[in-house]
């Protein structure tokens, strides 16, 4: 079992403060972009966020909220999915990248499994994305006195750990990431040509 979880509980700051897994690209809401790239590869999806609940649960998945966590950041969402998740795997994505491998688990899980890792991360072939990872709740406890030493950075707590890398070099565009309303504008054009 793996559940799909996808982070969109960041403020969106550069985007306006628009919830961004909300905002329209190319006809529908940035997040079911993620929603439609992910689903097919998980048994279920989750999505993390923080407000606007009602309006991502129309998605019809399940939604979770970090507020009560105590802590801030990605690894927020990450470690109450942790916390949660009855699956063997928790895959983690952005809801800002809506690109995505149709190819992501097989290819992380193939990764972690020949690297005989705790964790697998993607990378484009140039940079890692500490937002995409192959997750086991086994890496739970770790991951809270991470953040209980007040650390939030992603790739500083995985580093700690034994982890694969997936490449996506053949799929120049699959972490494209919209952060700015002039990023969506660029991509939306992209995705119509
Ligand atoms: N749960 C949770 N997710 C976050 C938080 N901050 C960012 N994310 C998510 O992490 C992913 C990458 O973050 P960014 O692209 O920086 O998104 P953001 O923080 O909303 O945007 P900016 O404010 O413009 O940096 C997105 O999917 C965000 O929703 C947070 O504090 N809590
Ligand atoms: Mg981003």
């Amino acid at each position: 079992m793996v559940d799909g979880v996808i982070l969109a509980g960041g403020m969106a700051r550069r985007m306006g403060g628009n919830d961004k897994g909300l905002v329209e690209l190319a006809g529908k809401p940035m997040i079911a972009h993620a929603i439609d790239r992910i689903s097919p590869q998980v048994t279920q999806v989750l999505i993390n966020a923080n407000r606007n609940q009602d309006s991502y649960a129309e998605f019809g998945y399940q939604v979770f909220n970090d507020n009560e966590s105590g802590y801030l950041g990605p690894l927020a969402g990450m470690v109450t999915a942790l916390a949660k998740t009855q699956a063997d795997y928790v895959m983690v994505v952005p809801c800002d990248c809506p690109l995505l491998p149709t190819d992501l688990f097989i290819r992380l899980h193939a990764a972690l499994v020949a690297q005989q890792a705790e964790l697998a991360v993607a990378s484009d072939g140039e940079r890692e994305q500490p937002v995409v990872l192959l997750l086991t709740p086994k890496l739970l406890t770790s991951m809270q006195a991470f953040l209980d030493a007040g650390n939030r950075k992603i790739d500083d707590w995985y580093a700690a750990h034994r982890y694969a890398v997936a490449e996506f070099s053949d799929q120049p565009d699959a972490f494209v990431n919209v952060n700015t309303p002039e990023q969506k504008q660029r991509l939306a054009q992209a995705i119509a040509r």
